[in-house]
Parts: C-alpha cells; sequence; structure tokens
C-alpha cells in the first residue's frame, strides 16, 4: 500500500465503541487537502460533526473532482454519501455563472428506496446551508404528484430520487428542465439495475440522453457529464452498464478478488484507484474486476442460528429478551420475507405477555419491553416516514422490516440485525447485516437457518463469508421454567427443550384466544409459504419447497393448525413445479436428441 493514504491516529474524535483500526476507516488527510471549498469543509464539520474524510470519500472526492467517470464499490456504512455529495456541491458552488433554481436541475441522484431518498435529501439540506442559491429537492412517489411537479416548475439544482417518480415526471411533467444535468449518481448502483428498476433506469437515460457519445455542448459546465456508480456490492448488471455508459472511467475499490486496494498518488495526495478501459477492463490490471467476493465490515460479528421449523418463533423471542435484558443490545433490527410477517410479529411482540415463574399464574408483563416498529413497502408513505425518523432517534427499540430498510439506511446505534427469513439473494445478505457495523462500530448479525437451509452457509463461504454458530442453548439455559432447576437441563434436543416447550405453548394458547390475531397469522403464514416457494436460481436448491412441513411452519406462526386454504394452493404450486420440471427435462433431452 503507498503512503499516500496514512491512517489516522491522532487528532481524530474517536468514542470507545469503534472496534476496527482507525486507519480502516478514516485517511489522514483533511477534506480541505481533497480540494474542497473552504465553506463546504466547514459544513462537514460544523453541520455533520465530520473532522476527517473516510478512506472512501479520500479516494473518491479527487476523483469525482477530477470530473471523470467513477464507480466505487466499498463496504456499508463508509460514508459513500458524502463521498459524492461533497465533490458536486463543490463544483456546483464555484460555478463562473452563479446558478439559479430557473436553470433546473444540474445533479440526479437516483435510489432505490423513498427511505433513502429521504435519508440523501436530509444529508444535502445540511451540507448546503451556506449556499442558498443551490437548491436541493426530492421526488419519491410518496406525496401528490402536483406538489413534485410544482418543485420541479420552480428548478431543483440537485435532485434525489427513486426511479419510477422519476420516469414519471420526465413523461409528464413538462415544467421539468434538466439540460443543465450535468451528473447522475446511482447510489446501490446494483440494486437500480435491478429487474424492474433497470427497465426504468434505461427508459430515464433515453430521456435524460445521457448515454455514451451524446453531446453536452448545451450544458453550463464545460466539461462533460459525469456518472456516478456507487455500491456495497456490484453486479454483471453494473459491469454492463459501466462498459456502455461510463467513459474513460476511475475505479475505486475493484480489485480483481482480493480485498486489498491498491493505491496511487494523486495531486491531493489523497486519491488512488484504478483506470478502466471502453471494455470495462482494469488498464494494466486485472483483465476484469471481480465481483465474487463480498466486502463486510471487519469488525463486525457474523453468527447463524439453526433452528427447526416448528421451533423457530420461540428462539427468535428468547433471543430478542437475551440481547436486550442480558445483553444490553439498545436497537434491534429484524428483516422478514414479507409485509404480512411484519405485521404479524408487530402485532404479537407488542402484545405477547408471558411469565415462567412459578409465583405469577397471570402474567401482567409484556414479554418484551422495548418499543417495537415496523416498517415495509404496503404501509403509507406517511407512517413509513414517521417510523424511519422514530427509530432512528429512538434509544432502545426493536424494528421489524422487509428488504425495505436492508439498503443504504443509516440508522445511529443498531447494534444487532437478525435475519429471520434468509435473504433472497445472497448479495443481499452485505446489505442487510451492513444496517450494523457501520464507521467502525461495533455490531452483530445473526441468521437464521433451518437444519435443511444450511446449504446457504456455503454459498456465503463462496463469497469469502464465514459464520460462526450462535450459542443458543446457552441462551435457552439462562431462562427459568416452572418446575425445572435452573442450568442442569441435560440438552437432547431444541423442540424438547422445556423453555421452548412452554413459551411455544404459551404463545399458541395467545393466539388460539385472540380472532384478531389468528387472522394475521394466517396470513402470515400464507404469504411467507408464497415467499419460500418464490426463491429463484440457485437458492431453490437450498431452499427446497418439497422438504418444508407445513404443520411445522404453522407453528412457527404460532398456529396449532396448518390454515387450509393455503394447503390447497401450496400443493397446486408444487404440482405445477413437478409439471414444469417435467416439462423442462423432456424438452432439453429432445433438444439433445
Ligand atoms: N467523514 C466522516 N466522519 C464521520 N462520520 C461520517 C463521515 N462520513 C460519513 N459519516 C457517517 O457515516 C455513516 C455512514 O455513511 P453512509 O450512509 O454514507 O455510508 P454508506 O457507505 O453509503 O453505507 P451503505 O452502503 O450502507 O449505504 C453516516 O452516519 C454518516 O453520517
Amino acid at each position: 500500500m503507498s503512503s499516500s493514504i496514512k491512517y489516522m491516529n491522532e487528532g481524530m474524535k474517536t468514542t470507545t465503541k469503534k472496534m476496527v483500526k482507525e486507519g480502516e476507516i478514516f485517511a489522514s488527510c483533511t477534506f480541505a487537502s481533497l480540494g474542497l471549498d473552504s465553506t463546504l469543509c466547514d459544513q462537514l464539520r460544523d453541520k455533520m460533526g465530520f473532522e476527517v474524510p473516510t478512506l472512501v470519500q479520500a479516494q473518491a472526492i479527487p476523483a469525482i473532482l477530477s470530473r471523470r467517470h467513477v464507480l466505487v464499490n466499498a463496504a456499508t456504512g463508509t460514508g459513500k454519501t458524502i463521498a459524492y455529495l461533497a465533490p458536486i456541491i463543490h463544483h456546483l458552488q464555484k460555478s463562473n455563472h452563479r446558478i439559479q433554481r430557473a436553470d433546473g436541475t444540474f445533479a440526479l441522484v437516483l435510489v432505490p428506496t423513498r427511505e433513502l431518498c429521504m435519508q440523501v435529501y436530509e444529508s444535502l439540506q445540511k451540507l448546503m446551508q451556506r449556499y442558498h442559491w443551490i437548491v436541493p429537492g426530492y421526488i419519491t412517489g410518496g406525496e401528490s404528484r402536483s406538489k413534485e411537479k410544482a418543485r420541479l416548475r420552480k428548478g431543483i439544482s440537485i435532485l434525489v430520487a427513486t426511479p419510477g417518480r422519476l420516469l414519471d415526471h420526465l413523461k409528464n411533467t413538462s415544467s421539468f428542465l434538466y439540460s443543465n444535468l450535468h451528473w447522475i449518481v446511482f447510489d446501490e448502483a446494483d440494486r437500480i439495475f435491478e429487474l424492474g428498476c433497470g427497465k426504468e433506469v434505461e427508459e430515464i437515460l433515453d430521456h435524460l440522453g445521457s448515454r455514451k457519445n451524446i453531446d453536452n455542448a448545451t450544458s453550463s459546465f464545460e466539461f462533460p457529464q459525469q456518472n456516478l456508480l456507487f455500491s456495497a456490492t456490484l453486479n454483471e448488471k453494473v459491469n454492463r452498464f459501466a462498459k456502455i455508459s461510463l467513459e474513460n472511467p476511475i475505479m475505486i475499490g475493484l480489485d480483481g478478488g482480493n480485498n486489498t486496494l491498491e493505491f496511487q498518488p494523486s495531486a491531493h495526495g489523497c486519491f488512488s484507484g484504478h483506470d478502466i478501459n471502453d471494455e470495462g477492463q482494469p488498464i494494466g490490471k486485472e483483465k476484469s474486476f471481480s465481483i465474487s467476493d463480498y466486502k463486510i465490515p471487519t469488525q463486525l460479528v457474523q453468527r447463524y442460528v439453526q433452528a427447526p421449523c416448528g421451533s423457530r418463533l420461540a428462539v427468535l423471542f428468547s433471543v430478542l429478551k437475551y440481547l436486550f435484558e442480558r445483553e444490553s443490545f439498545e436497537k434491534i433490527l429484524v428483516l422478514f420475507s414479507t409485509c404480512d410477517a411484519v405485521d404479524f410479529h408487530y402485532s404479537l411482540f407488542g402484545e405477547f405477555k408471558f411469565s415462567s415463574s412459578e409465583s405469577e399464574s397471570r402474567p401482567e408483563h409484556l414479554f418484551l419491553k422495548c418499543k417495537i416498529f415496523r416498517l415495509h413497502g404496503s404501509m403509507k408513505p406517511e407512517d413509513r416516514r414517521t417510523t424511519f425518523q422514530a427509530f432512528k432517534t429512538e434509544k432502545l427499540a426493536l424494528l421489524l422490516s422487509t428488504d425495505i430498510a436492508a439498503r443504504g439506511l443509516d440508522f445511529p446505534k443498531v447494534r444487532c440485525i437478525i435475519q429471520y427469513d434468509p435473504p433472497g439473494e445472497a448479495i443481499e445478505y452485505v446489505h442487510r447485516v451492513g444496517r450494523t457495523a457501520r464507521l467502525g462500530e461495533r455490531g452483530d448479525s445473526l441468521l437464521f437457518l433451518q437444519p435443511t437451509e444450511t446449504d446457504y452457509l456455503q454459498d456465503l463461504q463462496n463469497h469469502g463469508v464465514s459464520l460462526a454458530e450462535y450459542p443458543l442453548v446457552k441462551v435457552l439455559d439462562s431462562f427459568p421454567v416452572r418446575g425445572r432447576k435452573q442450568f442442569v437441563e441435560k440438552f437432547v434436543s431444541l423442540e424438547s427443550h422445556s423453555w421452548i416447550i412452554s413459551l411455544q405453548r404459551a404463545v399458541e394458547s395467545f393466539i388460539a384466544a385472540e380472532p384478531r390475531m389468528m387472522k394475521l397469522a394466517q396470513k402470515a403464514f400464507c404469504s411467507w409459504v408464497r415467499a419460500y416457494t418464490a426463491h429463484r436460481g440457485e437458492l431453490k436448491r437450498i431452499f427446497v419447497v418439497k422438504k418444508l412441513h407445513l404443520g411445522h411452519v404453522a407453528k412457527s406462526f404460532a398456529l396449532k393448525q396448518q390454515p387450509s386454504v393455503v394447503g390447497k394452493s401450496f400443493k397446486k404450486q408444487v404440482k405445477k413445479r413437478k409439471r414444469d420440471s417435467k416439462q423442462a427435462v423432456s424438452s432439453s433431452k429432445k433438444r439433445t436428441l
């Protein structure tokens, strides 16, 4: 590693909770030494509390200031947002012709979710307080179109947007002026290029005319438009986009398979990155960049727990109680595969009372005593916004969420991420666990797997990610059970552990006595089974629908019996799958004959 990046070890604000060597996160240079305007540096220090740049900022800021296309691949929570916002603001504030609202939009930041949109917008607001003539704005689809139209008509200099609503305005809002557009940032680039978003992005780019070789002659700036791609994970779609849309780009954090960056000195002394040629290949380096190894914060403690389907719920309950009460974790995020599962667990955790002690025949206290929040895509935008803000500021809280919270969101002090349902794609694992252990802080992650799903660990291992087993028995043994002496039980199996049995019985009785809860549980059960059948590609081999025992799945929603309606639709799906795979085999045989 070159000496151009020296690691920060003094004069920097540290907390005792920082778990990494400081040099792994912060660079030794200052924001000013990267070439940023001094007022902007003051804002970074005074409004955001940032004394020195992170490593990725020290690499990306000069690269963006140098007016080249840039692709950045850096671990979650390393400060990528400021890495692109700061140089854009720098350019805009020092433009010869002082920009005005009537000039329309100069920079566009595309993000995959509303929450991330608001988060980036908030950072922008803080950074731009001293530049009143540069106007930040957002469009996310959470508000009425007419309000968004009005804001666009007045002019937004830096616009943060989700792809769907942006496309809508590009098609339908004639007053939206973007002929001066100079920067397009793709935050969480791989997510943006996926599935539906990918199609929308293509259309957006067609509207903006931003592909390579498009003439930028009308722009107020004398240098060509810059495309900036950022993510903690990359995929083939980003690779392809990079090839067609990034001219002579600088790539940061792409290292051909091992996770060591090569640093190259620059005029500012803190710059590094690989140049790549038109085929998307690093010049003089590896033939193509590797997207196989995941970048995970080094201080993150990653573990898995093996829980049989029928005991999953009791295990989750127990682990949460243990982490909050015995380990004094302050904030925990639990991720589920469906909105219905979030709703069910939210109601259950918020209402379930239980006591295992002899003295309390009728439990008076909630089993989980922390504040509980939920977040998913079927909630009203207003409720999503309130939850997002509330969980940010709360000290002791549990957030139950779908993958909507998995990408980009920066909740301070989240100590543990529990993936109760494994992620759809292994790549999403990286983003999910990345909601903790941010910027060098401590963090734990716990992945729930059923005994039939443990091949998933190998899948992660193939990307350089290893998980240790969570000491579950120790946790379970720490709870008192009526008629059992503490700590003396000989462990046979999880299902026959007396604490699990008594807790499971209590939850099942609670659900059976509450028709409203029963409905939620049944709904959640149905959605969960549907989501399980929807695993794609390689994951179908690991999450095998046929291996599911529906009676045990029902128990995981505290249902004593499996809802019959699902049985039918589920069986239909299994039959259809069998039919489809038979057809696929016979047609492939035909082709080879
Ligand atoms: N130079 C800095 N000094 C101190 N804190 C910083 C600095 N830069 C960013 N941060 C803080 O670090 C946290 C993580 O930043 P950010 O959300 O930009 O990370 P990220 O790399 O985009 O993460 P993800 O990949 O999850 O989206 C935020 O709370 C941000 O305010």
